[in-house]
């Protein structure tokens, strides 16, 4: 891998210093100075060669070193993070055992990782700036080509902040039912390890704990799929079929013969990170996941094809345009289609929902359901970013990674370590995208501009209910909306792909809070009659030695 990233970079060197012969001022076709622009963009490339080599080493070795982590019982096997970690803290309801399991993690591969990250940072501000950007956020953020980005993103933030806050304040009070007053305080932050996740990005697996109607339809997808013994390629051809329904392409022959569909048993060392990945060549495109039969992984199924429809949609545009709109764009196409498969509509024609029951309290469960996952997703997805571009800019010092990071957390997610945290930990270092140099804020667009889509899709399907009934299956109209931008590539600025599907040319929170309107509604009644008070005035967490 180090040799095949080291021949790229020489690659996109020799093209990228052609084409900065050019200048494109006087240039009169729009499409060969977007060309010539993105070709100039050579990233790591510009960096002398022995400071590449170095760049490269350190990013394999973070990436080695997540992929390689595991936590070991006292007696007995160490057990890595997928399945198994995230299985705990999906499953458990142990306060220690979920403490167990999360500072394990962080113990196994945030400190190993601090050191190596902050010589990354280095190496990777010096590439931005013979590249001309400021630091690398500013050059991870050039590919929006929006001069007011970052203040867009806070106003979309700050529109659905008040959603945030009341499902938060919702949650709190359940779980300080279930885990109680001495790990809790209903004035403070929820401490990190209860929410269901690794990393608190998603709440879904704690409904047991939250749902709103216990009595009423419960969706467990999940149970329905094992007793059905549906298998992870089973599950790709689901999504597969909707997208072919769509009117959109099938994968080819190549996808199902070269893809890694599921953890391999012969005991290779793999990343069980989930990727899509385009070999440019118009007909090998594969998804590597070690998928489980569940629920919140036939949802990821859904992301991932969604990466591989862009492929297939765009595989005949010059290279260099064969990317999305912006890359939120490229996160948000399978996400959209996953909105319509939640609905208890599909999953009923699916077999994976047995009783239909369309009454309020069914709606507000189901509401429930969609927002512990997309809602709760909205501040973590805003701050991986804010950490990093703080740390490529300066504003964060090597010193003080991990106390920015928990301000951060603290600010935005209302959440709180609850084991004492020191400068020798690099918390946000447990997750993934960071030791794996993927930049974050491009989930956080697509959370917004998936319900754009939704809504637009749903319209062009002839669809008149409420959003969230929506299933856009068998909409030849819904499908072409969706094809057409993902032909587009990266041959247009974003605005003119966004007026395509939507009508207008800018990111919007309305869709997302239309469609939670009627869960907001509940939960707004819901806090005032428990008098919740919305947000954490208190900071930390109950550490269990009583401070
Ligand atoms: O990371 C992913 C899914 C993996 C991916 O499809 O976004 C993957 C990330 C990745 C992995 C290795 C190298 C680079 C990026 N992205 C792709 O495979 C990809 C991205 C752009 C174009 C083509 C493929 N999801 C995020 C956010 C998320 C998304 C949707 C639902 C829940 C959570 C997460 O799990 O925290
Ligand atoms: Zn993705």
């Amino acid at each position: 891998m180090l040799k095949k990233s080291f021949l790229t970079a020489q690659h996109t060197l020799y093209y990228g210093t052609k084409a900065r012969h050019f200048n494109t001022t006087n240039f009169t076709s729009p499409l060969l100075k977007r060309m010539l622009w993105k070709l100039k963009e050579m990233e790591r490339a510009s960096l002398p060669e022995n400071d590449l080599k170095e760049y490269n080493e350190l990013l394999t070795n973070m990436e080695t070193i997540y992929n390689a982590a595991d936590v070991c019982l006292e007696k007995g096997p160490c057990i890595p993070l997928e399945p198994d970690l995230s299985e705990v803290m999906a499953s458990s309801r142990d306060y220690d055992e979920l403490l167990w399991a999360w500072q394990g993690w962080r113990d196994t591969v945030g400190q190993q990782l601090r050191p190596i990250y902050s010589r990354y940072v280095e190496l990777s501000n010096k590439a931005a700036k013979l590249n001309g950007h400021t630091d690398t956020g500013d050059s991870w953020r050039v590919v929006y080509e929006s001069p007011t980005l970052e203040k867009d993103l806070e106003q979309l933030y700050h529109e659905m902040k008040p959603l945030y806050l009341n499902l938060h304040a919702y949650v709190r009070r359940a779980l300080y039912h279930y885990y109680g007053s001495q790990h809790i305080s209903l004035r403070g932050p929820i401490p990190a390890h209860l929410l269901g996740n690794m990393w608190a990005q998603s709440w879904t697996n704690i409904i047991d704990l939250v749902i709103p109607f216990p009595s009423s339809t419960q969706m467990d997808a999940t149970m329905a799929m094992k007793s059905q013994r549906w298998t992870p390629i089973k599950m790709f051809e689901e999504a597969d079929k909707f997208f072919q329904s769509l009117g959109l392409l099938p994968v080819l022959p190549e996808f199902w013969v070269k893809s890694m569909l599921e953890k391999p048993l012969d005991g290779r060392e793999v990343s069980c990170q989930t990727s899509s990945w385009d070999f440019y060549n118009g007909k090998d495109f594969r998804v590597k996941q070690c998928t489980e039969v569940n629920m919140e992984d036939l949802l990821s199924v859904f992301h991932e094809m969604g990466h591989i429809q862009y492929f297939m949609q765009y595989k005949d545009l010059p290279v260099v345009l064969r990317e999305g709109a912006n890359p939120g764009f490229h996160e948000a196409m399978g996400d959209v289609v996953a909105l319509s498969v939640s609905t208890p509509s599909y999953l009923h024609n699916s077999e994976l929902l047995i009783t239909q029951i369309e009454d309020y309290e069914s709606e507000i469960n189901f509401l429930m359901s969609i927002a512990l996952e997309k809602v709760a997703f909205i501040p973590f997805s805003y701050l991986m970013d804010q950490f990093r571009w703080k740390i490529f800019d300066g504003r964060i010092s090597k010193e003080d990674y991990n106390q920015e990071w928990w301000n951060l957390r603290l600010k935005y997610q209302g959440i709180c370590p609850p084991l004492p945290r020191s400068e020798e930990d690099f918390d946000a270092g447990s997750k993934f995208h960071i030791p794996g140099n993927v930049p974050y804020i491009r989930y956080f667009i697509s959370s917004v501009i998936q319900f754009q889509f939704h809504e637009a899709v749903c319209k062009a399907s002839g669809f008149t209910g409420p959003l969230h009934k929506c299933n856009i299956y068998n909409s030849q109209e819904a499908g072409k909306l969706l094809g057409d931008v993902m032909k587009l590539g990266f041959s247009k600025p974003w605005p003119e792909a966004m007026k395509m599907i939507t009508g207008q040319y800018n990111m919007s929170a309305k869709s997302l809070m239309k469609y939670f309107k009627p869960l907001l509604d509940w939960l707004v009644a819901e806090n005032i009659r428990q008098e919740e008070i919305l947000g954490w005035p208190e900071f930390g967490c109950l550490i269990s030695d009583g401070t």
